[in-house]
């Protein structure tokens, strides 16, 4: 893993984005986003279910294409200079996906292949010694060759996310890490984050609620209908609905039937 040096703090931005709009279908899904993160800071992007938060992260990825304003990676537009933003510099984790596909492949093999790209075909000892690595950040080091089909979906998870640091990035991008996993790999995810963010990684996460992670977030953007309503300290949640026996039902976003799910603060504000 790298550690954040001098140089590049004095650097442009990881990101920026500035009047971030998209339009999606008939849809304006983001609506004139203003965003910059800073190194390593470890920002939280919250917001009830369709308010924006996955589309705005392929957004910062150059997954889903700008309408309107910019996007910026370390200075680079990622729209009309793509070919020279600092990808390798880029980690992105999508929103729950599954690691096996139906290919029978080993943790290690799913990792290692986090390091092929458009120039790179043979991993090598040195790739090798990357992905044990990178496996042993999310605790999966003894499992490298258990085949990801008998993986849970948390383990799986991390295997993800350990394909992402094999490239040992310094903006991490994870969209809702945490859903839907067991508890031990959600308490391993935040170990992982929590030593990444210490090393001085810049790490962006989507989230349903701020969970394992709390402790780790100090700073919280909040959508709502495609719009920042929140951007600085985590919101409190309101009275009651940090108790664990509350119950929770809230509208999906754009008049949906309600969708019944963990206490989730952003809705409050
Ligand atoms: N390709 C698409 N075409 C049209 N509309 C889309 C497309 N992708 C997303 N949308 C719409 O954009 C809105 C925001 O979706 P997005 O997935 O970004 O929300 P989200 O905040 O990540 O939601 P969730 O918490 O449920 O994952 C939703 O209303 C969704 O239906």
């Amino acid at each position: 893993m790298r550690v954040s040096g001098p140089d590049r703090s004095r650097g442009a931005p990881p990101v920026r984005a500035e009047d971030l709009t998209v339009v999606l279908g008939a849809s304006t899904v983001l609506r004139g986003i203003d965003l910059t993160i800073r190194d390593g800071e470890t920002v939280a992007l919250l917001g009830a279910n369709g308010s924006g938060k996955s589309t705005l992260v392929k957004s910062l990825v150059g997954v889903v294409p700008v309408t309107r304003g910019r996007v910026q990676l370390y200075g680079q537009d990622v729209t009309t200079q793509a070919r020279t933003v600092p990808w390798s510099r880029v980690g992105y984790v999508p929103q729950r996906v599954t690691a096996t596909a139906g290919v029978p492949a080993t943790a290690l093999e799913v990792v290692s292949s986090g390091l092929l790209d458009g120039r790179r075909f043979r991993i090598g000892r040195a790739g090798h010694a990357r992905a044990m690595d990178a496996l042993a950040q999310v605790g999966l080091a003894d499992r490298a060759r258990d085949s990801v089909q008998v993986f849970s979906g948390g383990q799986q998870q991390r295997v993800l996310i350990a394909r992402a640091l094999v490239r040992r990035p310094d903006l991490l991008v994870l969209d809702e890490p945490l859903a839907g996993i067991d508890r031990e790999s959600k308490e391993a995810l935040a170990r992982t984050i929590t030593a990444l963010h210490d090393a001085g990684t810049t790490v962006l996460v989507v989230l349903h609620e701020l969970g394992e992670l709390g402790p780790l977030v100090e700073r919280c953007v909040v959508l709502r209908h495609g719009r920042v309503i929140h951007d600085g300290q985590p919101p409190r949640p309101a009275a009651g609905h940090d108790d664990p026996a509350h119950e929770h039902e809230h509208a999906h976003e754009g008049g949906a039937a309600p969708v019944h799910h963990a206490p989730d603060l952003t809705v409050e504000l």
